[in-house]
């Protein structure tokens, strides 16, 4: 038998990048996540032992906090592509870069004008935001190509009518009553291929963000299934400058519960919330003429 090196990558995951940019006392706050992982010619470190190609993941945390500096932190999508492609361009023995970043959202708190201090001079305080999480995974390879997939996750939405599951196979096992009228509740987890590297990339994600809720909250919904393409259908009628989305929707059921040992009926107004088990309903959706995905979905 003869065993050979399979594929491979390695980087540091989950470098913690808080960037402040400062205005005179009003503050901004960049709060992200940065994983860089590198392929290339990685024979001898695995099989020999020899680390002559390998740029530590030690320096793949420092650049991410250099570039913070010398660059600052705008989108994110923006940040990864400069850092995918530094690694590629200034390392021969790298030929391969995939650079992932979370976002996490602050608001800032109002504060009132104080006696001595004007409200320009003392915008620094923040309250970490319950939205969602941003998303973002871009390679870049050493024959110069760069996939960019822009995401989500955590995305909270709940529709309290709407929403109906009937007609489905009932067979030996099922228990499930049909429904007409049901909470329909998710976390929306969405990524979406961008056509090019050329985007503007906050304002795709405002506008992506924004169909994806309207198409939530304007389906009436006879599955999660349905709902699920609705959503991805309108990114792809309306954003042009996308051409895939990939979704991933827990299906958060809410049970009414029995309040007839109580004396009292229940008219679709008490449920239980439960966390687990819970549907998972998993789907893409596509234009056809999309480019060829490449690595990026990787
Ligand atoms: O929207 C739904 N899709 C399903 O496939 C499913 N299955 C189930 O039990 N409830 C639901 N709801």
């Amino acid at each position: 038998m003869n065993v050979v090196l399979g594929p491979n990558r390695y980087g540091k995951a989950e470098t913690r990048v808080v960037r402040v940019v400062r205005d005179g006392g009003v503050h901004h706050i960049k709060d992200i996540n940065v994983s860089s992982a590198l392929s290339g010619d990685m024979e001898d470190v695995h099989l020999t032992g020899d680390n002559a190609s390998v740029l530590p993941t030690d320096t793949q945390k420092n650049t991410a906090y250099a570039f913070a500096r010398k660059y600052g932190v705008d989108q994110i999508e923006d940040f990864a592509i400069l850092l995918a492609r530094h690694y590629v361009d200034s390392q021969p023995s790298i030929h391969h870069a995939r650079v992932e970043i979370e976002e996490y959202f602050w608001d800032r708190i109002p504060v009132s004008d104080g006696p001595h201090l004007g409200l320009r001079d003392k915008q620094h305080s923040f309250v970490r935001s319950g939205r969602e999480v941003r998303t973002c995974v871009v390679h870049h390879d050493r024959d110069g190509r760069t996939t960019v997939v822009s995401g989500l996750k955590d995305l909270v939405v709940l529709n309290s009518t709407g929403s109906e599951f009937h007609g489905y196979i009932e067979d030996e096992y099922t228990t499930l009553k049909p429904t007409s009228d049901r909470i329909l509740a998710t976390a929306v987890s969405a990524r979406w291929r961008h056509a090019s590297d050329g985007s503007a990339f906050g304002k795709s994600y405002a506008e992506v963000r924004r169909c994806l809720i309207e198409a939530f909250a304007e389906t009436h919904s006879l599955s999660l299934q349905q709902t699920l393409y609705a959503m991805g259908k309108r990114v792809l009628n309306t954003r042009r400058e996308v051409c895939e989305v990939r979704m991933a929707m827990p299906n958060k059921h809410h049970f009414l519960v029995d309040l007839e040992p109580f004396g009292m009926d229940n008219p679709n107004e008490v449920f239980y919330a439960a966390d687990r088990p819970y549907g998972l309903i998993e789907g893409s959706v596509l234009s056809d003429t999309a480019p060829d995905a490449a690595f990026a979905w990787e």
